[in-house]
């Protein structure tokens, strides 16, 4: 079932919602409801590629309103006890998964939204090519060297050491993108401006929508 089938909209959310057509979506007519989904900008790298700061310079250049929904508000959303170190794996995996539902549950009810995402583990592409519609999604991949991410986590202090290190091989491994950065020169802003300046000209099919094929045949072309 699409998960916009699944989430209900508040009473009073899609008044406030229509005042631009989201970007994934057609335009509404004057006043009515619109409810076609956002977009989603996807940003997937290594813990300190530069993806938050990406995303905020993105939030600062783009003309319509987007969310920046990082997992990051989300653990620290949680409880702050220790948790036993052998259910620690299921309480991170189910924060991923709810973060994922939660990122399609706010595309679905219309809103652009700014993911920063670290596809280091192998279940996590899957689960978001099953939720997120593809041809809405543009994948971004932010590239950084492991000289400079080094340099980065070193300076910034608040990243276990060697992270990105044990990230860099895995996070990329899908090979598809619909565009890229390389933030080991370029900086957010720059960043942020080109992806800007590529959304009114994304070609189709969609990474999404060529990935989603590969690794999860077994569901619809959605937006066929
Ligand atoms: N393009 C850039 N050039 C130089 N330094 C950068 C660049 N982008 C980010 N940084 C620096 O790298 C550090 C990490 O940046 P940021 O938090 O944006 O990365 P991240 O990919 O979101 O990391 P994490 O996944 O660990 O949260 C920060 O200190 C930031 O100032």
């Amino acid at each position: 079932m699409p998960v916009s089938a699944e989430i209900p909209s508040p009473a009073g959310s899609e008044a406030r919602a229509t005042s631009a057509a989201p970007a994934g979506g057609a335009a509404s007519a004057g006043g009515e409801v619109d409810t076609s989904g956002g977009l989603i900008i996807f940003l997937n790298g290594t813990s300190s590629s530069g993806k938050s700061s990406i995303a905020r310079e993105l939030l600062a250049v783009l003309e319509e309103p987007y969310f920046h929904l990082p997992v990051d508000a989300f653990h620290a959303m949680r409880t702050r006890g220790e948790a036993d170190p052998a259910e620690l794996p299921g309480i991170l995996r189910r924060t991923w998964r709810g973060y994922h539902r939660a990122v399609a549950g706010m595309a679905a009810g219309g809103n652009n939204v700014v993911v920063d995402h670290v596809l280091s583990e192998d279940w996590r592409l899957p689960d978001c090519l099953g939720l997120f519609p593809p041809r809405d999604v543009v994948l971004v991949g932010v590239r950084c060297s492991l000289e400079e991410l080094e340099r980065r986590e070193r300076a910034r202090g608040d990243r276990p050491a060697g992270l990105a290190a044990r990230q860099y091989g895995r996070v990329h491994a899908h090979g598809l993108y619909d565009i890229e950065c390389d933030t080991t020169t370029a900086d957010a802003r720059e960043c942020a401006r080109r992806i800007s300046a590529f959304l009114p000209h994304r070609p189709l099919p969609t990474a999404f929508e060529r990935l989603r094929a590969a690794l999860r045949p077994e569901l619809p072309p959605v937006d066929a």
